[in-house]
Parts: C-alpha cells; sequence; structure tokens
C-alpha cells in the first residue's frame, strides 16, 4: 500500500465554526488549524459536541455557521476516510466485503491483496469469510478500523476507534494506524487521555456550554510513543489537569 506523499496531505483549516440545534448552542465560533501530516487528538465530556464536529469536518454534517476548508484550497470532498462511532458494516457483506466496500460503491476494481494485508494487521485474516453477526464488538471495530485504513485518503477521521477493543489488542492496533497514518493529517476524537498522548502531535479539549476549543497542546517526540515515554507521562498529566479546569471554568 502507498501512502501519499507527506507533501500531498493537505492540512485543515477551521474558521468559526457554530453549531445550533434549536436554541441550543452546542459550539460557538471554533478555529483550528491542522497542519498537513499532523495527528490531532481532541478530547472532551460527553456530549460536548465532538461527533457534531468531526461530522461537519467530514461533511456529513452542516455548521450554523462557520467553514472548513484545506489548506492547499482544493475541496476536501473525496480526500477523506471517515470512521464513526457506529460501525456501519453491511449485515449481508463479508468482513472483506465491507473492508473493501467504498472500492465497490465507486465502481473500482476491489484490491482484495490489501484488503487481506489490513485484515491480517488487525488479526482477523481468519474471520475474512464471516458476516458480521459472528464478529464480537471489537471485532466489528477492527473491521471498520481496517475499512477506514484500506480507504488510502490523505485525510483520516476518527471517533472513539478503539473503544471496544481490550486493553492489550488496543495498543496493537493504536501502533498499526500511528504506523500507517504516518504523514497522513489525522484527527482522532478519544475519551482517553493516555490514547491521545500516545498518538497525537497535538492534543486539543472541547469544553464549555457552548463548547469552546482550548489552546492545542504539543506533545514532543514522535508517536506511537511508549507506555512508557516521559513525554507522554508528562503531557497526560498536563493535559488531566487541563481537562478538568476548563470543566470547572
Ligand atoms: N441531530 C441532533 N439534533 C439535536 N441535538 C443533537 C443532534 N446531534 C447531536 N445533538 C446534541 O448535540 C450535543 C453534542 O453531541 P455530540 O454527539 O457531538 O457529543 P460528543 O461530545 O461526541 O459526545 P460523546 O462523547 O458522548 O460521543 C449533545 O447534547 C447532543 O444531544
Amino acid at each position: 500500500m502507498t501512502p501519499p506523499a507527506a507533501a500531498t496531505c493537505p492540512g485543515i483549516i477551521i474558521e468559526g465554526l457554530t453549531l445550533r440545534f434549536g436554541e441550543r448552542t452546542i459550539f460557538e465560533g471554533l478555529n483550528l488549524e491542522i497542519t498537513g501530516g499532523q495527528f490531532v487528538a481532541l478530547l472532551g465530556t460527553s456530549g460536548v459536541g465532538k461527533s457534531s464536529l468531526l461530522k461537519i469536518v467530514a461533511g456529513l454534517s452542516k455548521p450554523s455557521a462557520g467553514t472548513v476548508r484545506a489548506s492547499d484550497g482544493r475541496p476536501l470532498q473525496g480526500r477523506i476516510a471517515y470512521m464513526g462511532q457506529t460501525d456501519l458494516l453491511y449485515p449481508w457483506l463479508t468482513v472483506q466485503q465491507n473492508v473493501m466496500l467504498g472500492t465497490r460503491l465507486r465502481g473500482e476494481k476491489p484490491d482484495v491483496e490489501r484488503a487481506m494485508h489490513l485484515l491480517k494487521r488487525v488479526g482477523l485474516a481468519e474471520r475474512a469469510k464471516a458476516l458480521p453477526m459472528e464478529l464480537s464488538g471489537g471485532m466489528k471495530q477492527r473491521t471498520a478500523i481496517a475499512r477506514t485504513l484500506y480507504e488510502n485518503r490523505p485525510i483520516v477521521l476518527m471517533d472513539e476507534p478503539f473503544s471496544a477493543l481490550d486493553t492489550f489488542t488496543r495498543a496493537r492496533i493504536q501502533e498499526l494506524a500511528a504506523e500507517l497514518l504516518v504523514d497522513r493529517t489525522a484527527l482522532l476524537i478519544t475519551h482517553d487521555p493516555f490514547e491521545a498522548c500516545r498518538l497525537g502531535h497535538h492534543l486539543v479539549a472541547l469544553a464549555g456550554h457552548p463548547a469552546v476549543l482550548g489552546a492545542p497542546i504539543l506533545v514532543p517526540g514522535q508517536p506511537p510513543r511508549a507506555p512508557d515515554d516521559p513525554h507522554l507521562l508528562e503531557t497526560q498529566g498536563h493535559l488531566m489537569r487541563v481537562l478538568t479546569e476548563l470543566e470547572t471554568e
């Protein structure tokens, strides 16, 4: 699988993004610039608006105000792989067919070799012919991760992609994602400060009512960081303090 060159991975520029549902303002005037090729982890309490923000960036829903654009000035459409909180596997397709779904829907030739390579990497090669109903929750999530990585897009958006995985599988799949997404532009939602500090170049917190984005926090060193990496441990402590302060403001 040939990754797009770093120079071809555009950054994402979010300006003045506001979302309202009726009288309720979920977030207001969000500004964020994600440099091309950077991995950014987005954190925040449940219900603060993270998934809504990701869906807007993915082009799946519209903001009440503000814009999202690519740093190279070209359209974002067709350059984003999005993995939502629900796995959205087609129940009548096998695991392998679900991984190659994008190519099928676009009428392109499916790349069976790449699908099998990814299924092997997420530990599901033996289950390639299984139907989703035969899988555990974690296996379905790993199938959805394989499908997202199969898409081979320069921008990858993932909403709690590892939430259903046990600790050890989670660590392994995090490393795989970091390896395969190197030089891509990635925005990942997670509830886990450890995961954020393991994978992110920068961390961003969404907090408050209406929610606003905190200043991006730089994690020194290159992801994926070892679990005992001093940069990871130090930033994790800092992040916990920032998140607690933001929530009590
Ligand atoms: N279509 C909708 N209509 C009305 N309210 C909505 C809609 N979608 C989301 N909301 C509300 O917007 C707020 C933010 O929801 P969102 O799913 O973005 O939060 P989140 O931070 O991703 O939460 P979680 O971490 O629990 O997934 C919530 O209060 C939710 O009820």
